[in-house]
């Protein structure tokens, strides 16, 4: 993508904006949680007093000549920013970085007796057994009687807003609208998602995960539902290689969500049984792909993956940090077309997600008028607007034209 001057990337020096809280807040929080977690050792706890000082206070450091993912990082900047401050390299590329280097402290990337022990993982199961995980599956009950439309856009609706941990399955975004003064759906193209997915579909939709627990499991209802009905022959389920930005989903989470649906009463368990015959014929796979975990835009995606999502009849990015690598981190208009910054993916794109940080493209004028009325800017990060975005079309005129 052009390097657009009017829409500077993203970076956390600016004191009192969401990416610096996040850099100076956020990260130490996050430490002490994991602290707080696991009976880690003297030398564990050591790493992660020195993490603790070199995100706040410290510069970039090189990776060890030894670290098994060395190249990556060499390949994805690690020289340009190393003995930078955290602050004022991309945001998009320090917060990453403080995943990585988390990962280190703990033992995670090994060798050792803490190898490939997931420091998020107590937070992940809390949440996946929570009662209100209960609730949420039992509504699934509800959904059996309604005309299969109904029962997708039930579902489409579960995997937005479980973006927020919020599995309502709203039935539509009209109720919403007419609630609010500013829309709580800002960007709607569920019709024009269902469009390419109609019910004699013969194609393959790649579903880009987000988080696990209470966004996965509505997302694995929906590609249930998909297989199900045919409108997807095939899916395939990206999740990270590894433990990122605390609720990331990786494949150990995909296992504990489609267990937690097969033990469950109802509707539910009926799913997981399409999953996992989906799962043991190879109608969906799952895939962790290295630039899942990538500090870099989806534009700078390699050509492995590129030819992957040209493939797909359409893939389907959830989550903010998705949206974000997807549209690239920068503080675009939020008039500029959805089908502008995504103009150079492969193949149909769409994007469920709710608006957790500044990045947002494709509002009508209206509606952002609506929303800076009602909100000043607090809609961009509060987690309480989502949008349902498709664009089927390259189109790098539309960014040239603004
Ligand atoms: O991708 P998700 O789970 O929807 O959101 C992740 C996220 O909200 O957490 C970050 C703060 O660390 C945000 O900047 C980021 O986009």
């Amino acid at each position: 993508m052009p390097d657009t001057p009017f829409a500077p990337v993203i970076l956390g020096n600016e004191t009192g904006s969401f990416p610096h809280s996040v850099l100076a807040e956020r990260h130490p929080a996050i430490i002490q949680q994991v602290r707080d977690a696991f009976p880690y050792g003297p030398g564990q706890r050591r790493e992660l007093d020195e993490l603790l000082a070199s995100c706040t206070e410290g510069t970039i450091e090189p990776l060890p000549a030894d670290a098994p993912d060395r190249d990556l990082w060499q390949g994805w900047g690690l020289p340009a920013y190393t003995g930078r401050s955290w602050y004022d390299v991309p945001w998009l590329w320090s917060e990453s970085w403080f995943y990585r280097r988390l990962l280190d402290a703990v033992g995670y990337v090994g060798p050792g007796a803490w190898q490939g022990i997931d420091p998020f993982r107590p937070f992940k199961r809390a949440e996946l057994d929570a009662p209100e995980t209960d609730a949420e599956l039992a509504a699934l009950d509800d959904l059996a009687g309604l005309p299969e439309e109904e029962r997708a856009r039930a579902l489409l609706h579960g995997s937005l807003w479980g973006n927020r941990a919020d599995l309502g399955f709203r039935l539509s975004a009209e109720s919403a609208e007419k609630r609010d003064p500013a829309p709580a759906l800002v960007a709607d193209d569920g019709d024009a998602l269902f469009a390419l997915l109609p019910r004699t579909g013969a194609g393959t939709l790649v579903l880009v995960a987000d988080n696990a627990g209470r966004e996965l499991v509505p997302d694995l209802l929906l590609i249930a539902h998909l297989l199900d009905q045919g409108r997807a022959a095939r899916a395939v389920l990206h999740v990270k290689p590894h433990p990122y930005y605390v609720s990331d989903a990786t494949t150990a989470d995909v296992v504990d969500a489609l267990r937690r649906l097969r033990a469950a009463p109802g509707a539910a368990a009926g799913y997981a049984r399409v999953l996992w015959a989906a799962l043991a014929d190879g109608r969906l796979t799952v895939r962790a792909h290295p630039f899942s975990c990538a500090p870099l835009p989806y534009a700078d995606m390699p050509d492995d993956l590129r030819a992957e999502f040209a493939a797909a009849t359409l893939t389907l990015f959830k989550g903010d940090l998705n949206y974000r690598r997807l549209v690239g981190d920068r503080l675009w208009p939020p008039t500029t077309p959805f089908t502008a910054v995504t103009g150079y993916a492969p193949g149909p794109v769409a994007a469920l997600r709710t608006l957790k940080s500044d990045v947002v493209t494709g509002l009508s004028p209206a509606t952002a008028a609506a929303l800076v009325a009602a909100e000043e800017q607090r809609w961009r990060t509060s987690g309480t607007h989502a949008l349902i975005q498709v664009s089927t079309s390259s189109s790098s005129s539309d960014l040239e034209s603004q």
